[in-house]
């Protein structure tokens, strides 16, 4: 089945009047449910192309559709409270209770009390700061991470189908950055909202997104695919020196153990190791292949859902999950999708948090 296409970019440009082209010719359609991760180096042009979905900046030349419906020709306010927006620092209103920062949109569309109350109730619950203990406070008696939370929230009020996302996470320290991925990971799975998330950040790209869309500068896409894919197989020398090293550990992150990695539980030495799951992460199986005594000769048992023996794993088993995570990547729909088009859906996969 082809996932439904929410927004749509066609060849759209940006020219500022400096000269300054921040987008050059970039398509691509982002999927129903699915956060497309933009990534690529500073001055790439990821967030004009994030500000021209919601007509913060006019697009030059090019169109730029949602559910099919060219915005360019939307009313610009209308828009906006369609599409959540959520950027660094948040923007919340310092003279404003939590409360009032998430009603804002209800207000402007005349929400009755009761429906608005509720709607702060259930959203302080969605981001993990119940109402009780928060509706009332102000922005600055909040930590920088309740802050960024009731920046979600607030721009989850009216439930848009479309969420934007600049560089959310981008003011937190790093420990506290991977909890609010973690929390950010859990609330999508929730609304299932359709979100295009801007990271420098490839980590946070690859744990988040269902997609990575990379680009380098003047706004031009070199590869659209899966993080899977984009880390085994970059599609240009551009993507691989945007993605670094580490491209293996992040892999091992990403994929799972799976029946066909496994080999006879005959082998397991007793008494048996502390197992893993089948499905568990191959980082979570290298770990546990790791941390194994030496009596154990470098074999783990691996155990299926009902917590019966299934088979065994070995550091080999672990290389030949990771070649075979990277072949499968390879191969499948996303692959092909190198720039632009409509891909085929994607297998579902647990993020990576
Ligand atoms: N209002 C503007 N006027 C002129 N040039 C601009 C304007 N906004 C952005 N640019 C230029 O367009 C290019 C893309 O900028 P943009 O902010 O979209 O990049 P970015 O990938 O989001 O960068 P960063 O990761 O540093 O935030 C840059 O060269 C920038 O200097």
């Amino acid at each position: 089945m082809t996932a439904r296409t929410v927004i749509e970019l066609e060849s759209v440009r940006k020219a500022f009047g400096t000269g300054a082209v921040a987008v050059e010719g970039l398509s691509l359609a982002v999927r129903e449910h699915e956060i497309l991760a933009l990534v690529g180096p500073s001055g790439c042009g990821k967030s004009t192309t994030l500000r021209m979905v919601n007509r913060l900046v006019e697009p030059t030349s090019g169109r730029i559709l949602l559910n099919g419906e060219d915005v360019t020709t939307a009313d610009p306010v209308a828009l906006r409270r369609r599409i959540g927006y959520v950027i660094q620092n948040v923007g919340l209103f310092p003279h404003r209770t939590v409360e009032a920062n998430i009603s804002t949109v209800p207000a402007l569309l005349g929400w009755d009390r009761r429906r608005t109350r509720a709607r702060v109730a259930e959203l302080l619950e969605l981001v993990g700061l119940p109402a009780a203990n928060f509706a009332k406070r102000y922005p600055h008696e909040l930590s920088g991470g309740e802050r960024q939370r009731i920046g979600v929230a607030r721009a989850l009020a009216t439930d848009p189908p479309v969420l934007l996302m600049d560089e959310p996470f981008g003011a937190v320290d790093p420990e506290f950055r991977r909890h609010l991925q973690t929390e950010f990971a859990r609330i999508h799975r929730e609304t299932g909202t359709t979100v295009i998330l801007v990271t420098h950040d490839i980590d946070e790209a690859a744990r988040l997104g269902d997609r990575i869309a990379v680009l380098s500068r003047g706004g031009t896409l070199e590869q659209i695919a899966s993080p899977l894919a984009v880390l085994a197989h970059p599609a240009s020398d551009r993507v691989r020196d945007f993605i670094g090293d580490g491209s293996a550990s992040r892999m091992l992150a990403l994929a799972q153990v799976q029946a066909a990695d496994l080999e006879s539980a005959d082998h397991i030495v007793q008494p048996a190791p502390a197992p893993v799951r089948l499905g568990a992460r191959l980082t979570d199986a290298f770990e546990a292949v790791a941390a194994l005594p030496g009596s154990a000769m470098g074999r783990v048992p691996v155990v299926g859902k009902s917590g019966d023996v299934v088979g065994s794993l070995t550091a080999d088993g672990i290389l030949g999950a990771l070649r075979r995570a990277a072949d499968a990547a390879g191969a499948g729909p996303d692959a092909q999708d190198a720039v632009g088009g409509v891909p085929e859906d994607a297998p579902g996969r647990e993020p990576a948090v």
